[in-house]
């Protein structure tokens, strides 16, 4: 091992207390990195990896950043998951003889970095901590840059963690050693995740708003002994800890935000042609995240919802105060975010600039809204009015309008803040008038006219004289002492020179060193209001978001949706918001929708890109806008109100889970399966393709008949197995449906209009000669087509002269419809067909003489003592025969 130089002992020294974090070690104006780091930053960042000591035998890998322009590295590193430590030289290298000393001055971790260049701001910074308490999971979350802290716990189920991890989407997430092994390999897939090591007692850490319960949450302790891990800060500005249950929100289920695109649009993975993209009219970035908020939390009562409609309403109505509001917003920065960088005393003068000018903003908001509308909000308006004008006028009356970034910069404060601050600038100020006065003065003494007073940053003040002057000059006379020899000039200066410049220096110092004091104590003034600014802050959001929502509702044509009792859902001329937006509206063919809680299992057929698909998912969107008290696409909206939603759509691999695409549809249609109620909706995108026709079929009508048998969910079911739409006669709450298309001179045309009944014809090939297929192939399919077509029936009619005449269809048809009719009214299994009429005695000319009776009687009006009653007759005189 090669003796390591004083300065590499530091780094050493240092990275021994940060093994788990890249290293940025500052090196005059480089951020350098070493070793390991090095690689491994070099790769990242594509920079040049080099060696330090290049020519010993043991070279070290080196790399380096410009310090200027390390933002943007740093924040690439945080995005790829990586946890950073800043060592800062805390010395003047050129003013210390040896080491200058060197100090980590922060860790950066994905989700708790508070720089502006590192955070979005439209979206929340969550660090999320799971954990595993007997057999519930725990997860507390917080948002740093915001204050923003929540609690919730479940049932150990994976999928409802799924579920919420991807609502929460956190930066990082936070679990000890044994629950890692917990973690399902799809979240560790898709998110960073840290191991949390050391426990301090909490107390030592938070210093806000939490209830003794929560303390002792080990996943509250573990989550905030992280963050204070990497923030070595105290957490004063964290909001009270929100505790909620899933079941207090519409729950949704991991698909279902991917699949509705809620966040993204699938095909793009980018906001735009997302619902939260179609939904943002907000103003305020605090607005677009309470928006991103309600859209994955719809809520499920009625009340709660209704009274978000009210707002959004007289949003709607008074449209030309709305209009003012809406311009008033924009003048309103991220208040929350201002908030905790004053917590965390890294905000600067501009900062607090900002957050004076929109705290005049709110306040023009606010009196706006009590003059013109009568809406009624959890917090106060108007003594929410008092207290931002305490803080508006502290900040008004302490900083210029213009001040620099920096606080130690000076310039800070308006004339009149401090009195030992104007006289200090005085000196400085009236120093200008001085100077002028003594160059007169020694143009006066010396009779030269050209002598000049001025000033350079190593020098001083001076006096100078051209060479030309100074043969005429006797410099002792004046008490003028040389200082520096130009080629043209000479440079003096004088006993009352260097005393005034001395006096000028030491103001200027000290008046820097007393706003830069003024400053942290105003920050500090301004901490103790942080709780204020926090709930100014929710308020606008919610104003925020309740005008876009009246914005969009209007701009859209939208209608206030009803809720039913009854469970009827009732939807005309509906459309989906988002293929509505992208297309002409006029194109766009709406559609209604009638369910109650008889017939609530829509079974949809229609050829390929008919607009199936789309059809089914507006309806999961219109009921998730519902329930966040949106209005919705459509001319009428009557619906239930949904507890959960459930989508399998489209094809979906988890290859990083290692399961296929099959795999992954039956397990989300398993999780639909187990967990739906019947206030549910659940949205069956054709089940069962990704497996041979027979087997997918199977699949597709025993969950059809499990739906209706045990869940009675609202269900949309769309497939291109032609066969299942016979189960309209067997199954009671199931009715066809279809998406129109017509043939005309060998074309296909989409009409996307949803029609009563099924389709008897796939178009599967004419979708296939739209998309240019070569024409053979196109051909060739015609025709094995035609084969199979004309097999299929000669087997038909094979199979109807086997049975003797005796047509299949009509057996089982009415085998079914008669167990249909009888399970329904007494719901007992064993009093299915074959046991009320032992089967093996009945032929079928004695079945169709049942069904006929029964279809006489009218069994399904009547109630079930009458129809048992009937049965036992229908029994006895079938005996008797
Ligand atoms: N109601 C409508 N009005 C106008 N255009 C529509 C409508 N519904 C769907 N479309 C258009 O048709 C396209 C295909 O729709 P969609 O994906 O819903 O079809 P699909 O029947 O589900 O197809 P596939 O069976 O191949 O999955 C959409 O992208 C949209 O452009």
């Amino acid at each position: 091992m090669t003796e390591q130089t004083p300065m590499m002992k530091q780094y050493l020294s240092i990275k021994s207390e940060y093994e788990d974090c890249l290293l940025f070690f500052r090196l005059g104006d480089f951020y350098e990195m070493f070793f390991d780091d090095a690689k491994i930053a070099s790769k990242e960042l594509e920079i040049t990896l080099t060696a330090r000591d290049a020519k010993k035998e043991n070279p070290i890998p080196m790399c380096g950043v410009p310090h200027h322009s390390a933002n943007g590295y740093i924040k690439t590193l945080l995005d790829r998951g990586y946890k950073i430590a800043i060592c800062e030289q805390m010395e003047d290298a050129k003013a210390v003889k040896g080491m200058v000393r060197r100090e980590v001055v922060k860790v950066l971790t994905p989700g708790t970095a508070m720089d502006d260049y590192a955070i979005d701001n439209d979206e929340h910074h969550y660090v999320l901590c799971i954990d595993m308490v007997k057999e519930y999971y725990t997860l507390a979350y917080v948002d740093v840059t915001t204050g923003d802290c929540y609690f919730t716990q479940f049932d150990q189920n994976n999928q409802t963690l799924i579920s919420e991890v991807m609502m929460i989407n956190p930066k990082e997430i936070v679990v000890s050693d044994s629950t890692l092994q917990l973690i399902p390999e799809m979240l560790k897939g898709q998110y960073i995740i840290q191991i949390h090591h050391q426990l301090n007692p909490l107390d030592d850490i938070v210093q806000f708003e939490i209830s003794d319960l929560l303390k002792q949450q080990s996943v509250v302790q573990k989550l905030f002994n992280y963050i204070y891990s990497h923030q070595r800060h105290s957490l004063t500005h964290i909001k009270e800890i929100e505790e909620y249950s899933l079941s207090k929100y519409m729950q949704m289920d991991s698909s279902v935000v991917m699949n509705l695109e809620l966040h993204e649009s699938i095909s793009t993975k980018k906001k735009k042609g997302s619902l939260f993209h179609l939904m943002d009219y907000t103003m305020t970035p605090m607005g677009r995240r309470l928006l991103k908020k309600w859209i994955d939390k719809p809520l499920i009562s009625q009340n709660d919802i209704e009274k978000r409609q009210m707002k959004v309403h007289q949003f709607i109505e008074q449209f030309i105060e709305r209009d003012e509001l809406r311009e008033m917003l924009t003048g309103i920065y991220d208040i929350d975010r201002l908030a905790s960088r004053i917590a965390f005393n890294n905000a600067n003068p501009k900062d607090i600039k900002q957050l004076e000018q929109s705290l005049l903003n709110v306040q023009n908001c606010l009196t706006w809204m009590l003059e013109h509308f009568n809406i009624s909000f959890n917090v106060d308006i108007e003594s929410t009015l008092q207290r931002l004008t305490d803080v508006f006028n502290l900040i008004d009356g302490a900083i210029v309008d213009n001040p620099p970034n920096q606080y130690t910069e000076g310039k800070l404060f308006n004339v009149g803040y401090d009195e030992s601050l104007d006289e200090l600038r005085d000196i400085s100020m009236n120093a200008e008038d001085w100077l002028l006065n003594y160059q007169q003065q020694q143009r006066n003494d010396t009779g030269i006219k050209s002598l000049k007073v001025n000033y350079n940053k190593v020098f001083g003040y001076y006096i100078e004289i051209s060479k030309a002057q100074l043969h005429s000059f006797d410099e002792s006379h004046f008490g003028y002492q040389r200082r520096q020899t130009l080629t043209n000039a000479e440079r003096f200066i004088t006993d009352e020179l260097k005393e005034k410049e001395q006096q000028i220096e030491s103001a200027k110092e000290k008046s820097h060193q007393l706003e830069y004091e003024l400053f942290i104590e105003l920050r500090s003034t301004l901490n103790e209001h942080i709780q204020s600014l926090q709930q100014i802050a929710l308020l606008m959001s919610e104003i925020d978001v309740l005008q876009s929502m009246a914005e969009l509702a209007s701009q859209h044509h939208y209608v206030r949706p009803t809720f039913s009792k009854d469970k009827t859902l009732t939807l005309r001329n509906a459309r989906h918001p988002i293929v509505e937006a992208v297309m002409n509206v006029e194109d766009y063919v709406p559609n209604d929708c009638n369910m109650n809680d008889q017939d609530y299992i829509a079974l949809l057929t229609g050829p390929n890109m008919s607009g199936k698909s789309t059809y089914m998912r507006q309806v999961g969107i219109i009921s998730i806008m519902a329930q966040m008290g949106s209005y919705v696409p459509a001319d009428e909206a009557v619906l239930p109100i949904f507890d959960k939603i459930f989508t399998r759509i489209g094809a979906s691999d988890d290859l990083a889970g290692g399961k296929s695409t099959f795999m992954v549809e039956m397990m989300e249609a398993s999780v639909a399966l187990t967990e739906a109620t019947e206030n549910s909706l659940i949205i069956f995108d054709e089940i069962g393709r990704g497996t041979s026709t027979y087997d997918g079929m199977a699949l597709a009508k025993s969950m059809l008949e499990y739906i209706a048998k045990h869940i009675h969910a609202k269900t949309f079911f769309s497939t291109h197995y032609h066969e299942l739409t016979e189960l309209e006669e067997s199954l009671k709450p199931l009715f066809n449906i279809h998406v129109t298309a017509k043939q005309q001179n060998g074309h296909l045309f989409f009409l996307h209009k949803v029609m009563p009944g099924a389709v008897k014809k796939s178009y599967g090939i004419e979708v296939a000669k739209l998309a240019e297929l070569p024409n053979e192939v196109i051909q060739r399919a015609t025709t094995i087509l035609s084969e199979l077509e004309s097999q299929q029936s000669t087997n038909i009619q094979e199979a109807s002269q086997r049975q003797d005449g005796t047509s299949i269809e009509l057996r089982t048809g009415g085998q079914s419809k008669v167990e249909k009719h009888v399970s329904e009214k007494v719901d007992e299994e064993q009093l299915s067909f074959s046991t009320l009429f032992d089967t093996e005695q009945v032929d079928m000319t004695k079945a169709n003489k049942i069904i006929d009776m029964i279809e006489q009687f009218n069994l399904i009006e009547k109630t079930p003592l009458e129809a048992m009653n009937f049965i036992q007759s229908l029994k006895s005189s079938l005996k008797e025969e």
